[in-house]
């Protein structure tokens, strides 16, 4: 179980700029679950995924993985036990290295070893293997520079980097957003498979409504730095687009309080 307590979070405090954001949010995600995140631009998404992964100080709260309090700790320890794919492809991928460094770097996380150990033939056919599910051609392309492929098919290969290691927790930041509708069904579809397939807790952020509703087990809409809707299981199974709709348009009337949810 990974669960964040009583998050307080201002952005610029006591300027001009100062940005209110959380205010005692609480969120607690169960293992195993594949948590879609829904709202407005501005909502507090993205920095809920900052704050999980240590890559922004919050004011007071509490972070735990499990037993484990992780608030105060550097983001690379974090690292270790999360993976994170943002929305550009670029971001997640080593564009002057081979698909096969890239994977093999990512074989790589939390040991104490040099890229040159990893590089071996062995996990060749693994990595032809897992790339093959994506029908994107990437098994063929091992030894050619990452900054030669696809958005889609780097977003793919970052999937696979980020699941050789199975970590604690998958973040999603819309990485499925600057890729083309056929490809990013596709990855999405890969997406889902991995993360059934190995049992992976997930927070997917996604402005692509229908894929919220389609994918995961569990749906949160944040607002304004609250989660305002939390829904799972057989009611989430029978949730429409409309519903959806309905929410984001009460939202947008700022009369908002949990009652209406
Ligand atoms: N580093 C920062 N400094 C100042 N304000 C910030 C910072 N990061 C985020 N914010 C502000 O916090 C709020 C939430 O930002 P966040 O990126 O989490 O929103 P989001 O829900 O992911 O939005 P979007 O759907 O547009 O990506 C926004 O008002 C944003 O401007």
């Amino acid at each position: 179980m990974i669960l964040l307590k009583d998050i307080y979070k201002t952005f610029n405090k006591n300027t001009h700029f100062q940005k209110k954001l959380y205010e005692g949010l609480n969120l607690k995600i169960n293992k195993g679950e594949f948590i879609t995140v829904i709202g407005s631009n501005g909502a507090g998404k993205s920095t809920l995924l900052k704050v999980l992964s240590n890559d922004l100080d919050i004011d007071s709260g509490k972070i735990l993985f499990g037993e484990k309090e992780t608030t105060n700790q550097k983001s690379f320890e974090t690292a270790k036990n999360i993976s994170y794919i943002m929305q550009d492809p670029s971001a997640n991928t080593l564009g002057a290295m081979t698909v096969y460094e890239n994977l093999s770097m990512s074989e790589l996380k939390g040991k104490k070893t040099v890229l040159k150990k990893c590089l071996i033939d062995k996990n060749k056919d693994k990595y032809k293997m897992l790339l093959s599910k994506f029908n994107l051609g990437l098994e063929n392309k091992l030894d050619i520079d990452v900054s030669l492929l696809s958005g889609g098919q780097r977003q793919a290969l970052a999937i696979v980097m980020a699941t050789l290691k199975l970590p604690q927790i998958l973040l999603l930041d819309e990485h499925t957003a600057a890729l083309d509708p056929i490809t990013s069904k596709e990855v999405m579809k890969i997406t889902d498979n991995i993360i059934k397939e190995n049992n992976l807790t997930c927070l997917m952020i996604t402005h692509k409504i229908q894929d919220a509703i389609d994918y995961g087990n569990r749906l949160i809409m944040i607002h304004d730095g609250k989660v305002l809707f939390d829904i799972s299981g057989e009611k989430k199974e029978k949730l429409k687009l409309q519903d959806i709709i309905e929410k984001f348009q009460i939202m947008k009337t700022d009369i908002v309080g949990s009652e209406i949810f």
